[in-house]
C-alpha cells in the first residue's frame, strides 16, 4: 500500500452562511506520496477551492486536513511549506529570474550562500540554464510558467499544488509542457495536486484522476480505469467523447441490460447503475468502439443496426463519422483511415459494437 502524504478527512467548505450551500460538500481523499493527482471538473464544481484549502488560503468549514498526519488547517500558507503555481504566473516583474526562484529560500532564512546553488538546480530542473539575470517581461509565457515551477520547488516542498498552469499558454506549448510536468514529477518523485477542466490534459499528465461536480468527487481513479469505466453518467458524459443514447431499461439479466432505445432499436448494454424494468436510462458508447460498413446485398450481418450515414470527416489519423439512427438517435464513430470500405454518405450503413462496451447508466 502507498503511503498518503495528505489527507482530506470530512472536509466541508461553506463560503457564506451554511444554508446558502457548500462549495465542498463532503471530501474524504488522500493523496499518495509521490503520485500526480488531477482534480477535473466543470466550473464552479469545487477544485480550486479544494487546493487552496490545502494551499492554506481557504480554511474548511468542516473537517481536518493533515499534512503527513499533522493537521495543518490552522496553519497559515507560509509555515505549511507547499509550493504552489497559478496560473497567472505571479512572477515579481521588478525581479530577476534568479531573484523570483530565490525568494521562497530568502523568506525561510536559507544563508545567501546556499541559495545559489539552489537556484542554479531548480533553473536546470526547468530547463532555463542561463536565463538567471533576465527579467520575467523578457521571456515567453512558457518559460515563465517554468520559473513559476522552479519557484514552487525550489524549497523542496512535500507536495506542490499547480491551479490550471498551462491555462494561458497555446495549444502546442501547453501539450509540451504537460510532457514536460510528467517527466519531472517522475524524474524526481515528486507529488503534486493539479487542478484542470481539461480532460485530455487530466488523462495525459495524471497517476489518478478525481473527477468533481457541484462540489463532490465522483470517482477516483487511474486515467485508463476512468475513461474505460466511468462510475456514473456524468464521468462518462465529462470524460472522453461518448455516445449517449436515452432509453427505458426493458430487463435486466446479470451484469448485463436490454433497453430500448428511444429513437427505436432495443441493445444491450452492461450495468453500471441503472433502476429496474421501464426505468429512464441512457447507453453510453465511446465513437471509437463503434465499427461501420456498408451494407450488402440488403444483409446487415448479424447483430448490427442501420444508420445513416449523414457526415464524414477527414481528421487525418482518423475519420469521423456522423450517422442518424433509427428515429432521431444521433452517433457519433471513429475510424481510421484506410480500415476498411466507408458507406457514401446518404447511404445506409451497417453499425455494430461489442455489449460489454456498451455502458448502461440511470438516468
Ligand atoms: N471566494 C469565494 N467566495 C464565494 N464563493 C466562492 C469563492 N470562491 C469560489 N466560490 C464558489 O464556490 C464554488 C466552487 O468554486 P471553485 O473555484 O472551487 O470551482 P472550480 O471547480 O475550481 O472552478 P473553476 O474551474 O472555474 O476555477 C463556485 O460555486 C464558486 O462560485
Amino acid at each position: 500500500m502507498a503511503e498518503a502524504l495528505v489527507r482530506f478527512e470530512g472536509v466541508r467548505k461553506a463560503y457564506g452562511p451554511k444554508g446558502a450551500g457548500y462549495a465542498v460538500k463532503q471530501l474524504d481523499l488522500a493523496v499518495q506520496r509521490g503520485e500526480l493527482l488531477t482534480l477535473l471538473g466543470p466550473s464552479g464544481s469545487g477544485k480550486t477551492t479544494t487546493l487552496m484549502m490545502l494551499a492554506g488560503f481557504e480554511q474548511p468549514s468542516e473537517g481536518r486536513i493533515l499534512l503527513e498526519d499533522r493537521d495543518i488547517a490552522r496553519l497559515p500558507p507560509h509555515k505549511r511549506g507547499i509550493g504552489v503555481v497559478f496560473q497567472s504566473y505571479a512572477l515579481f516583474p521588478h525581479m530577476s529570474v534568479a531573484e523570483n526562484v530565490a525568494f521562497p529560500l530568502e523568506v525561510r532564512g536559507i544563508p545567501k550562500a546556499d541559495r545559489a546553488a539552489r537556484v542554479a538546480r531548480a533553473l536546470s530542473m526547468v530547463r532555463l540554464e542561463g536565463f538567471g539575470e533576465r527579467r520575467p517581461s523578457q521571456l515567453s509565457g512558457g518559460q515563465q510558467q517554468r520559473v513559476a515551477l522552479a519557484r514552487a520547488m525550489v524549497f523542496e516542498p512535500p507536495i506542490v499544488l499547480l491551479d490550471e498552469p498551462l491555462g494561458a499558454l497555446d495549444k502546442s506549448l501547453r501539450e509540451e509542457m504537460q510532457y514536460e510536468i510528467r517527466a519531472l514529477h517522475q524524474r524526481l518523485g515528486l507529488t503534486m495536486m493539479y487542478v484542470t477542466h481539461d480532460q485530455a490534459e487530466a488523462l495525459t499528465l495524471s497517476d489518478r484522476i478525481a473527477v468533481f461536480e457541484g462540489g463532490l468527487v465522483r470517482q477516483l481513479a487511474t486515467p485508463r480505469r476512468i475513461y474505460e469505466a466511468p462510475a456514473n453518467g456524468f464521468v462518462a458524459g465529462f470524460v472522453g467523447e461518448n455516445n449517449r443514447l436515452p432509453g427505458r431499461v426493458i430487463e435486466s439479466d446479470g451484469p448485463m441490460v436490454r433497453v430500448a432505445l428511444d429513437c427505436g432499436p432495443v441493445v444491450e448494454a452492461r450495468i453500471v447503475d441503472t433502476g429496474g424494468a421501464g426505468s429512464r436510462c441512457f447507453v453510453a458508447i465511446r465513437p471509437e468502439r463503434v465499427a461501420v460498413a456498408p451494407v450488402r446485398a440488403d444483409d446487415l450481418g448479424e447483430g448490427a443496426l442501420a444508420a445513416r450515414l449523414t457526415e464524414a470527416i477527414f481528421q487525418g489519423d482518423h475519420l469521423r463519422l456522423r450517422l442518424s439512427l433509427g428515429e432521431g438517435g444521433e452517433l457519433l464513430a471513429k475510424r481510421t483511415v484506410g480500415g476498411g470500405p466507408v458507406p457514401e454518405i446518404g447511404a445506409i450503413a451497417a453499425v455494430a459494437w461489442d455489449a460489454n462496451q456498451a455502458l448502461a447508466f440511470s438516468a
